[in-house]
């Protein structure tokens, strides 16, 4: 008994030693990073001015430093240091790994919120969250009482919601200036911006240059012409055959592009001589379950590479441990919003400067690295500088409406970069149709639109919601909502592919994806051992624990709204019908050359494959959530519906006033409905 006793006790010591080495080397680096040399001036700096802008190295220390020496110097005074970030896996890493230099548990004084998981507690003095939370935050505190210093980190990136915090946060300034309020001080961060730009939207506020990076990283580029898959595929395997140890970052494009990549690597691999070290292959991209995307970050095992696949989401202030190589394609598929049609498309196209140097960045964390471009000298100078703010090209409905909620007018608002007139109507009518505000004109919000408000949710989804007592089917929408909201349920197996489809086909519901999406999880709900019942079936656990975590908070805003529960049971009819009530706008019918027509902008696009409908008796009318391009048209989570009821659901809907409408095109959609 005293032996077992005292190998436990040592195992015990053993972790406790280890963890405290890794916090005593974090220190030890913490020093040694460049921000670390210029602190006292920096905070001198922070303490003069309301706003300042910071740009320095990729690797410099700004993400995790800055805000600890704020709260070193306590110029947060009794409040929370918010840091924003535009992607929720650099938010949860970047705190845990500042949680675990100041030697402090995950959601004690540092914690994050992103959306749908809130790891913060009372304690918490450095919270970081995505751009999207603090601007939800606004919704309720204009003047953000709840903070004195906020961080926006790399915005560069130019996300909508940077976007509309950088707004935002000038606006409580304004606010908190003249009520004589504590001053709220913004600090604008990145590697790469237009400084000038940023300095000129803030009076001209002062800009600090941090000088010096702690690794080097040496870049190439491609002479030969090759298609970019290919080419880093090739370089990949170079790296390996030639290089000394190091992990290899690949950036690509997409999710099918990165699992097929990734399935020819690990083939590829089984053919490389047994003197190599062995290579561990992984794909990290947002759909993917958080677990699995968090796995990127564990350090691989001795004598082995790793190396992974990933999009932009592994491009700016994540830290991936071993990566000594960068490999960087060049490209990046961009969502872009097509005002006119009203369709989304995600196309690849080219980088700009600011994510090339923002994706080398990501090889020098840990030691000096290298990055492979796989493209020339010539076509990295014709990338444009900097990226182009997403606002200017995306769909505007939920920003106009939480404007309007802010009580600010979207005309008066002061954007750093105003998006096109053309997207702001398509906007309005959006919210017009959706009942959300008053008129396109004269917009005022309606009830139901401060109602819609209230869900973190695309305008369409929160209009379903409110309407699905009206169908007897709360409870069915949420389950929907919850699932459409979250990262993808099915996995996929390309080595299994016979076995996966026949799990998902049991499924499947004749009338659509909205109530197979049900299905899945009613079953989920019923297991006693579901990470078992989910491996079997080829659904992801994680994500259906989380879309099940998102019902609950969805359920508690229905609640505090007031909104009766009510089931329609077994019957897929209200479900379609009250889909019908947001997405009116996406529907398609099918035509004699099988392929879909859409209702609003007449384009011809085909039901997305992993749908349950692709099969060979495709219905005649059906809507969609979401119309993609990528090669192809695709529409993505149909449901077929009867067009009689689109009377019923929506008696005044009139598709010549929503966005994007093709009068010639909507008169070939009548002939065929
Ligand atoms: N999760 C982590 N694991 C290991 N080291 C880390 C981690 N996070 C940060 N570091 C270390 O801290 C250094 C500074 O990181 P930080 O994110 O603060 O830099 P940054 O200037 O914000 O860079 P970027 O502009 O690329 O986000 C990294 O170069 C790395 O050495």
């Amino acid at each position: 008994m005293d032996s077992g006793l005292s190998s436990r006790n040592s195992t015990l010591g053993n972790q406790h030693s280890r963890s405290y080495m890794k916090q005593e080397n974090a220190k030890q680096q913490r020093h040694s990073l460049p921000i670390y040399s210029v602190r006292k001036s920096l905070m001198e700096m922070v303490r003069k001015s309301t706003t300042i802008i910071v740009l320095g190295e990729t690797g410099s220390g700004k993400t995790t430093q800055m805000p600890q020496f704020i709260y070193e110097a306590g110029l947060n005074g009794d409040k929370t240091i918010a840091v924003t970030q535009p992607r929720r896996v650099a938010a949860i890493t970047v705190a845990k790994w500042v949680a675990m230099e100041m030697g402090t548990n995950l959601g004690d004084v540092v914690g994050y919120t992103v959306r749908f998981e809130d790891m913060t507690s009372q304690n918490t003095q450095i919270k970081y969250m995505t751009d999207g939370i603090l601007c939800r935050e606004a919704l309720s505190d204009r003047q953000l009482r709840n903070y004195n210093v906020i961080i926006l980190d790399e915005v560069h990136e130019r996300t909508v919601a940077t976007d509309v915090l950088l707004g935002v946060v000038k606006k409580a300034q304004q606010i908190r200036a003249l009520k004589r309020m504590p001053p709220l001080k913004v600090i604008i961060m990145s590697a790469t911006m237009d400084c000038d730009h940023f300095a000129n939207y803030f009076n001209d506020c002062p800009i600090v240059y941090l000088q010096g990076r702690t690794y080097q990283v040496k870049v190439y580029q491609m002479v030969e012409k090759m298609h970019y898959i290919e080419a880093c595929l090739k370089t990949v395997v170079e790296i390996h055959q030639t290089q000394p140890a190091g992990d290899i970052l690949v950036f690509l494009t997409g999710q099918e592009e990165i699992d097929a990549t990734v399935n020819k690597m690990r083939r590829l691999a089984k053919s490389f001589s047994s003197d190599l070290p062995k290579l561990a292959v992984y794909p990290m991209y947002a759909a993917l379950p958080q677990t699995q995307q968090l796995d990127v970050f564990n350090p691989a095992a001795s004598n082995v590479r790793k190396v992974i696949f990933a999009t932009n989401i592994a491009e700016t202030s994540i830290t991936i441990n071993g990566i000594r190589y960068v490999v960087d394609c060049g490209r990046a598929k961009v969502r872009s919003y097509d005002p006119i049609t009203g369709m989304d498309m995600l196309k690849v196209a080219w980088i700009s400067q600011a994510q090339a140097h923002q994706r080398t960045g990501r090889a020098g964390r840990i030691s000096d690295g290298v990055c492979f471009r796989t493209y020339s000298k010539e076509a990295y100078e014709h990338l444009d500088k900097m990226t182009a703010p997403e606002i200017l090209r995306c769909n505007l409905s939920a920003t106009i409406l939480n404007l309007l909620v802010m009580g600010v007018n979207y005309k008066e608002f002061d954007f750093i970069d105003k998006p096109p007139e053309e997207a702001i109507v398509g906007a309005l009518l959006e919210l017009k149709a959706l009942n959300a505000i008053s008129s396109v004109e004269n917009p005022i919000l309606t009830a139901l639109g401060g109602k819609m408000a209230r869900f973190p949710l695309d305008p369409k989804y929160s209009k379903m919601l409110l309407s699905a007592p009206k169908f007897g089917c709360l409870e069915e929408m949420l389950t929907i909502i919850a699932m459409l909201s979250g990262e993808n349920i099915f996995t996929n197996s390309a080595q299994k592919r016979e076995q996966m489809l026949i799990a998902h086909s049991k499924f499947y519901d004749k009338s659509g994806d909205h109530i197979t999406l049900l299905n899945v999880f009613n079953e989920f709900k019923t297991k006693t051992k579901p990470k078992m019942w989910c491996f079997d079936n080829f659904l992801h656990e994680r994500n259906l624990t989380h879309a099940a975590s998102i019902r609950e908070q969805l359920s508690e805003i229905c609640k505090a709204l007031d909104i009766p529960s009510s089931s329609c049971g077994n019957d897929s009819i209200p479900v379609a019908k009250c889909l019908l009530t947001g997405l009116f706008a996406n529907i398609a019918t099918k035509q004699p050359d099988h392929l879909y027509l859409t209702s609003t902008s007449g384009l011809k696009a085909r039901i997305h494959p992993s749908s349950s409908v692709c099969g060979k008796l495709r219905p005649p009318v059906v809507i969609y959530t979401e119309l993609v391009a990528t090669r192809l048209n695709y529409l993505r989570n149909v449901t077929e519906i009867d067009p009689a009821w689109i009377d019923e659901v929506v008696p005044n809907l009139n598709l010549r006033q929503t966005k994007g409408f093709n009068e010639h095109n909507y008169r070939a959609f009548q002939s065929h409905k």
